[in-house]
């Protein structure tokens, strides 16, 4: 079930038609499900059925305090990249005792700052870091929990900016080290091995690469077995993709079967998952108005109020993400639009070529938006940062205010 709809010609979020929070919150404007949230995260967590697990929901693809709240009263667990996330982890009412710390470059501090607050697991991702983590466990008289982060060599046939399983990529250690570095890691004094990760990439529409990537480590669990190395947990990591245009995506379900499958018989390795884009993006959208419609000689251009700081997606990867209006009665006529925002770069648009009909003070809703939205947004050409509002049922909840002038300079002074 989609839970942005359209009841008529209004398109909907939940029970509330957009229009109508787009005139409360004013646009550019982030717009969340928490039905849909809720439904995605389920969707992975009974998948795995009776497979000892955890769900990590991986933070950075949504860390709105609502989302995460949402999803921690679900039981949820969370992946984080650094102490800034697991801060709003704990803020939301997450449990630190259900996180994951991945990223290849952790501060001392931010390690500090995790194993006070009792998390389940360093994923490490090299040798120095290993290092690291057992000066500072030892400083503070702890041992920390660690994971190491493996990297398969498997080809996720996703985009090269968000593939991160190959041995090109900066991520992990190299399968042919593991056995090596998980000798170091046992024999360093404030170190406990608990378990083994992987990540190999993002958006990925095919299962057979994670299935690749879960047959090489298990082939490591079972050689660490051998040296007396015995681990507790597996985490497959994220990285299932979702529709955005034309991709079929194998179902969580799916997915989720083609990886239990693989752990039957192992029901002693908890199985760990990480997905972030899966959970979030259909979770949200952006809703944006038309200021100005632009007819060029050779191309026509509906110019909104969203742009790249807001959406960076489109920019970056040249991805496309579906642009459809809010109130699909206008009947003014249908062009081929580039839907492009006030940003200073020719690089700035939301989408290309879409056929549209348009006119200024029109609202149009970027789909598939919850995901690497926000979190992906900046304060470029100073504009300040959008708001974003949960709906739930009939209720529409602010879970961010939108950024006001002053915000633009917090902490930036002039000169004595
Ligand atoms: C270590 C790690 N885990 C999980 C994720 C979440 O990935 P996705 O949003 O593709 O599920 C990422 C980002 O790609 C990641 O780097
Ligand atoms: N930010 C990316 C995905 C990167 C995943 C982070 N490891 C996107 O929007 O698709």
């Amino acid at each position: 079930m989609d839970h942005f709809a359209y009841r008529g010609e209004q398109l909907f979020a939940e029970d509330v038609a957009v229009a109508d929070i787009a005139a409360q919150y004013q646009t550019p404007l982030y717009v969340y499900s928490r039905a849909t949230l809720e439904r995605h995260w389920h969707a992975f967590n009974d998948a795995l059925g009776n497979h000892p697990h955890l769900i990590c929901y991986a933070v950075k693809a949504n860390s709105n305090i609502g989302v995460l709240n949402v999803l921690a009263r679900l039981g949820s667990g969370f992946d984080i990249v650094s102490a800034g996330e697991l801060a709003r982890v704990i803020e939301a009412g997450g449990d630190p005792g259900k996180v994951v710390f991945s990223g290849v470059g952790k501060k001392a501090d931010e390690i500090r700052y995790a194993l006070e607050q009792g998390i389940l697991c360093f994923n490490v991702e090299s040798e120095p870091e290993l290092h690291r983590i057992n000066e500072v466990a030892g400083q503070m008289g702890k041992i920390a929990p660690i994971s190491l982060r493996i990297n398969p060599d498997v080809d996720a046939k996703t985009h090269p900016y968000i593939s991160t399983g190959l041995k090109a990529n900066k991520f992990g250690i190299p399968r042919e080290r593991a056995i090596e570095t998980y000798r170091l890691a046992h024999e360093l004094p404030n170190l406990k091995v608990t378990g083994m990760d992987c990540h190999i990439g993002s958006q990925l529409t095919d299962i057979g690469p994670f299935v690749d990537a879960l047959e090489r480590l298990l082939g490591l669990v079972d050689e660490l077995a051998e040296l007396g190395i015995e681990l507790s947990h597996l985490d497959v990591g994220g990285g299932l993709g979702v529709t955005y245009n034309q991709e079929s995506p194998p179902h969580p379900r799916e997915y989720a079967a083609a990886i239990a499958q693989k752990m039957a018989g192992r029901e002693n390795l908890k199985l760990i998952m990480e997905p972030g884009r899966a959970i979030a993006a259909n979770a949200g959208i952006l809703v944006t108005e038309v200021e100005f419609v632009k007819e060029g000689e050779e191309k026509h251009f509906a110019i909104v109020d969203a742009a790249m700081n807001d959406l960076l997606r489109p920019s970056l990867y040249a991805a496309w993400q579906a642009i459809i209006p809010v109130d699909r009665s206008t009947t003014s006529q249908t062009r081929i639009y580039d839907v492009v925002g006030p940003v200073c770069e020719t690089g700035d648009f939301l989408g290309k070529d879409r056929e549209l009909s348009v006119s200024p003070g029109d609202l149009l809703v970027v789909r598939s938006a919850g995901a690497y939205g926000f979190t992906m947004a900046s304060n470029y050409n100073s504009r300040c940062r959008p708001a974003e509002v949960m709906v739930d049922g009939d209720n529409v909840h602010l879970v961010r205010a939108r950024e006001i002038q002053k915000d633009l300079w917090k902490g930036e002074h002039k000169l004595p």
